[in-house]
């Protein structure tokens, strides 16, 4: 029989009706009665990490989490972390980087409905994660409505429906049905030890461009971080006639802040060759992100600038793929 440690960390899945709205507060007992584990030959152990809302969940719960797991990590042979749905995707991205070489899963799920409602997700999905939980099979996966997601690649699609997640940019690697998985594609098992490195700056901007974004509030963002994301525009452009960004992203290239050029667009990915607007920025040494999704990329850029400040080692460290974050053969350049 295999056993699993189970984290509660809150989230819609541990919620009850609060005087101002739902409100994590089911204990680790009242969560536990929930599950539909008749099927399973699982032995359950589950511990409340914290009860929070995951909208109140900061970086440094991220490594909370990680911690946990890594102290446990050879007294059990998988991991389920019930996490609220909001913020769930960057918890995924996080883990992934902080804990490498994991040759047990770290199942991530959560619901959309509270698990002590009549009609509710919750009881499938944690079933379903514990369930992947059981597989010989390494890394960090988010399982929701019966699909298996690289925690690298989940999104947060849709506010109240069943199917919330999507797997952006990268194939699911499995969907579950009943007590079956059926795989699309199965992760190797890391050869190497586990890593455990959960340093992190969160000192790190993420700025939405539109059509009239100020080059002033750069001046701001330079007085409070230590490193910038710029959601730009398609293929990765940045306006440089009106409001022209260029010099404040020269200027933060020069003193050594790192900036990073993604997308607004969730799929595709940003090419920064391939248009004038993109060219433009591409001179000024920026970091491009390929077709990683917003989530994997402000989670690895707190982790880059937690274990340096030298722009070329977080260059590096960014564009390099971690847990399949990051496709190889995206923005030909030319
Ligand atoms: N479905 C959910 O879990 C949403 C909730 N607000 C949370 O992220 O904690």
């Amino acid at each position: 029989m295999k056993n699993i440690l189970l984290l509660a960390t809150g989230g819609t899945i541990a919620s009850v009706e609060g005087k101002e709205g739902l409100v994590p507060g089911l204990s680790a007992e009242e969560l536990l009665q929930y599950f539909e584990h008749t099927s399973l030959d699982v032995n359950v152990t589950c511990e409340i990490l914290m009860n929070r809302d995951s909208t109140n969940i900061q970086p440094e719960h991220w490594g909370q989490m990680a911690e946990k797991i890594a102290q446990h990590y050879e007294q059990y042979d998988g991991f389920v972390i019930t996490h609220g749905t909001d913020t769930l995707g960057y918890t995924s991205a996080a883990l992934s980087y902080m804990l490498q070489g994991l040759r047990k899963p770290v199942v991530i799920t959560g619901s959309q409905v509270p698990i002590s409602f009549k009609k509710t997700d919750g009881k499938k999905n944690i079933t379903d994660a514990l369930r992947f939980a059981c597989e010989n099979i390494g890394g960090v996966f988010v399982v929701f409505d019966g699909r298996v997601i690289i925690g690298t690649r989940a999104v947060k699609m849709r506010t109240k429906s069943y199917d919330a997640f999507e797997s952006i940019n990268y194939p699911y690697v499995a969907h579950i049905t009943g007590n079956e998985v059926h795989y699309y594609w199965k992760p190797v098992i890391s050869e190497q030890k586990l890593q455990v490195d959960t340093r992190l700056c969160p000192d790190v901007f993420l700025l939405k461009l539109y059509p009239g974004t100020k080059p002033e509030i750069f001046d701001y963002i330079k007085t409070l971080y230590k490193g910038v994301i710029i959601e730009s525009f398609g293929n990765g452009g940045v306006p440089f006639e009106e409001r022209s960004l260029l010099p404040k992203i020269k200027e933060f290239s020069e003193a050594g802040i790192p900036i990073l050029i993604s997308t607004q667009c969730l799929e595709e990915g940003e090419n920064l060759y391939l248009y004038e607007v993109g060219r433009k920025v591409a001179q000024y040494n920026v970091i491009v992100s390929g077709d990683m999704n917003t989530e994997a990329i402000v989670a690895k850029l707190m982790w880059a600038l937690g274990k340096t400040t030298d722009i070329h080692e977080i260059k590096q460290i960014i564009e390099t793929p971690i847990a399949w974050d990051l496709s190889t053969d995206w923005g030909v350049e030319e």
